[in-house]
């Protein structure tokens, strides 16, 4: 596993990315090498970017200007190689709901050109890790969001990809559910594989990752190893306050109205 993916070699690299929706610039000139066999977060507020960068990343987005290579290939011009090599979680992940847990496995499996037992095999074993046994014969319409999460994640994993990319993947799931989520990424990447994943939540971030890009109003602002990032300041969090210059926001001293007073 891992071929193309060795020491030295980028999981992603990104060359000046650009995306406008209208007046809006979403993602604005991003250069970005992130390295293989890390746990990588991209961190950022609400519409700093993240999603959009990662749609860009995966394929999913076509980019204004710019361009992106996984593995050393190059999602555009290469996207069936790169497919290959890559498993994705996208925000609002849209699953096929009259299926069951096990059919959309079954189903993914098949579509990545997986044989048969194979696929049976990976697929019970996800299910049993991820705490979905219990589940895979129910239609995934009638699933959690946590269940969706983690069955979004076990049909992103069961072809072992390369590298792996999830936006927001812990966003809605219970404490259970985000450790057994934790814990399959925990040992995926131990093994050499790319973790990649967005969020807005520097605590999860900063307690997973060990190499962090930081983004905000469509740039990385910061990117490296984590404690490098981190720096001087206590927590990743207020290392972000001072990299966007948020310190001076004012914490709502307009809302004189709000709480106690006259209603
Ligand atoms: N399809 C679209 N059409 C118009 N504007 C868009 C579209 N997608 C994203 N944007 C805008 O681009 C900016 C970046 O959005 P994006 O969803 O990439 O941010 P994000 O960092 O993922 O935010 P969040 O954490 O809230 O998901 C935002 O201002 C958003 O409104």
């Amino acid at each position: 596993m891992n071929e193309g993916a060795g020491a030295g070699t980028a999981a992603v690299r990104v060359q000046g990315l650009w995306k406008r929706f209208g007046e809006q610039i979403a993602v604005a000139g991003i250069d970005l090498e992130l390295p293989a066999g890390r746990f990588i977060g991209l961190v950022g507020p609400n519409g700093a970017g993240k999603t959009t960068t990662l749609s860009m990343v995966t394929g999913l987005l076509r980019p204004d200007q710019g361009s992106v290579e996984i593995v050393g290939h190059d999602v555009w011009r290469d996207p069936v190689e790169v497919k290959a090599r890559i498993g994705v979680l996208p925000e609002g992940l849209r699953l096929f709901e009259r299926l069951s847990g096990r059919e959309l496995l079954a189903y993914t499996g098949r579509l990545r050109g997986l044989p048969g037992p194979e696929v049976d095999k990976r697929a019970t074993q996800l299910l049993d890790v991820l705490d979905l046994a219990g589940a895979q014969h129910k239609l995934v319409v009638d699933y959690s969001t946590g269940m969706r999460k983690k069955i979004g994640l076990a049909a992103a994993l069961l072809h072992n990809p390369e590298v792996l990319f999830l936006d927001e993947p812990f966003e809605g799931v219970d404490p259970v559910s985000a450790q057994t989520i934790r814990g399959v990424l925990e040992r995926y990447t131990a093994s050499g594989a790319t973790v990649v994943f967005s969020s807005h939540v520097m605590e999860l971030v900063e307690s997973l990752c060990d190499w962090v890009a930081v983004m905000a109003a469509g740039r990385i602002r910061a990117h490296g190893p984590l404690a490098e990032v981190r720096g001087d300041a206590p927590t990743l969090q207020q290392a972000f306050l001072e990299l966007v210059g948020a310190g001076g926001r004012a914490s709502g001293a307009d809302l004189d109205w709000l709480g106690g007073g006259a209603r």
